[in-house]
């Protein structure tokens, strides 16, 4: 059985297809810097006896262009690894909100897509370019099932003293606000590895996925017990694009002086994080911005490390013993610079980082804490895709 997954984040789209259930990828693709003049798109085809690269630079400018791009290399006729479209059964979807509506991979029905569509409000930068993803693999695959994977599904674990906030109860009771968590499917897939590595069901870990949208989740034997995104993919860690944790008051001072609701929105969403400190995005750009001596990217890497480090000792305490630090997504993966400023300085929490290890590239699991450190520091390639086929798969297998 063939499986599509397409995992639409706010400035990428990355796609796998998977004969399942052997988890064998049979090509995969990420689009990077939608919406820019230097979009790139890297589609790989894993049939043949070796890999093959296809990369083409132009400018996409939103998610449907790439996903049309997609559609095309997948049933190209030299290059595509599908003859027809109804080879492939079932597109697993992430869906970055489901509110408490949804705990589990769902089939899309109408009514799923319709609460899909309520949530647009509380995460703006993505279930919209979710639902849109669903409606164009709706018209290109009308025998495929759709089935939704939701990022908040794997924080539906957290206690109640952990996901409420306190406000006047009426508005959980009648209104739903409360954290929700976002990332989950990364955090669960992370988490499960380390807890492989480790051979540890019962671990203590601190999982830390560091994309375009960041966010920290304390685990306990392979339960998520808290985590820094909130109500929507907003609050928590400093983001590409995304303020995290600011002082409420900083919005009424806005609304006061003359900025609409929308404006505040964009702002915290679009314009602030790293894009707002230093006029760059992607952590790329700021590396380079910081080795031609830009204070700004300095400061801003500070920044960024700083409220890392201070979630790290929250979720210490509130986990009461570490096994190990998971970093993970596209920053946590391949920026050893920023690993290095988070773990400096933290051995009075017992995490001592190993330079060497830290710097060393590889696209596999791999340990960088010293012999000595009682942490173990672990980077761990996420793989949302493969967790969503395999959660897509049982879901059709009733397992
Ligand atoms: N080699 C690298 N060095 C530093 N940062 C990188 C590198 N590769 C990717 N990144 C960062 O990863 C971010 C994207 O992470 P990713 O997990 O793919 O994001 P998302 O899924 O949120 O779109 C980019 O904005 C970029 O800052
Ligand atoms: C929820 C979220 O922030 O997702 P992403 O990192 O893919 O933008
Ligand atoms: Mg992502």
């Amino acid at each position: 059985m063939h499986i599509l997954v397409i995992n639409s984040g706010s400035s990428s789209l990355k796609y796998q297809l998977f004969a399942m259930p052997a988890e064998q990828p049979l090509c995969s693709g990420l689009i990077e810097r939608i919406g820019t003049e230097d979009s790139v798109i890297r589609h790989k085809i894993l049939t043949g006896q070796s890999p093959q690269t296809i990369e083409r630079k132009e400018s996409i400018v939103d998610h449907a262009a790439g996903l049309q791009q997609m559609l095309n290399l997948l049933s190209d006729s030299d290059v595509g690894v599908i003859r027809s479209r109804d080879e492939i059964t079932a597109i697993g979807h992430r869906v970055v909100h489901g509110g408490e509506y949804f705990a589990n991979a769902t089939l899309i029905t109408p009514t799923v897509k319709e609460t899909i569509k309520s949530l647009f409000s509380l995460a703006p930068l993505h279930n919209p370019i979710n639902y849109e993803c669903i409606e164009m693999a709706e018209k290109t695959f009308p025998n495929a099932k759709q089935i939704a994977v939701f990022d908040t599904a794997f924080h539906q674990t957290m206690p109640e003293y952990a996901f409420r906030y306190a406000l006047p109860d009426a508005l959980y009771r009648d209104e739903s606000i409360r954290a929700y968590g976002f990332h989950g499917t990364s955090h669960k897939y992370v988490s499960q590895k380390a807890i492989s590595w480790l051979n540890k069901p019962d671990a203590s870990l601190i999982s830390i996925h560091l994309g375009n949208g960041c966010s920290i989740t304390a685990i306990q034997g392979g339960k998520s017990i808290d985590t820094s995104m909130g109500f929507g993919p907003l609050s928590g860690l400093v983001m590409g694009s995304r303020s995290g944790d600011i002082d409420p008051s900083v919005i009424f001072h806005l609304l006061a002086n003359g900025y609409s609701s929308d404006e505040v929105s964009n702002l915290l969403n679009k314009q602030s994080g790293m894009q707002g400190l230093t006029g760059f995005s992607d952590m790329r750009d700021i590396g380079k911005a910081v080795n031609s001596g830009s204070a700004a990217a300095a400061l801003a890497c500070e920044i960024y490390a700083y409220r890392v480090r201070k979630y790290i000792g929250a979720y210490a305490a509130i986990l009461n013993r570490l096994d190990a630090l998971i970093f993970t997504a596209g920053v946590g993966e391949n920026d050893s610079s920023m690993r290095q400023r988070i773990c400096s300085n933290l051995d009075f929490l017992n995490i001592h980082l190993d330079p060497q290890k830290n710097s060393a590239l590889s696209g596999e699991i791999r340990a960088i804490h010293t012999d000595d450190s009682p942490v173990r520091i672990l980077v761990i390639p996420t793989n949302e895709e493969l967790e969503i086929a395999n959660q897509s798969f049982a879901l059709l297998h009733n397992d």
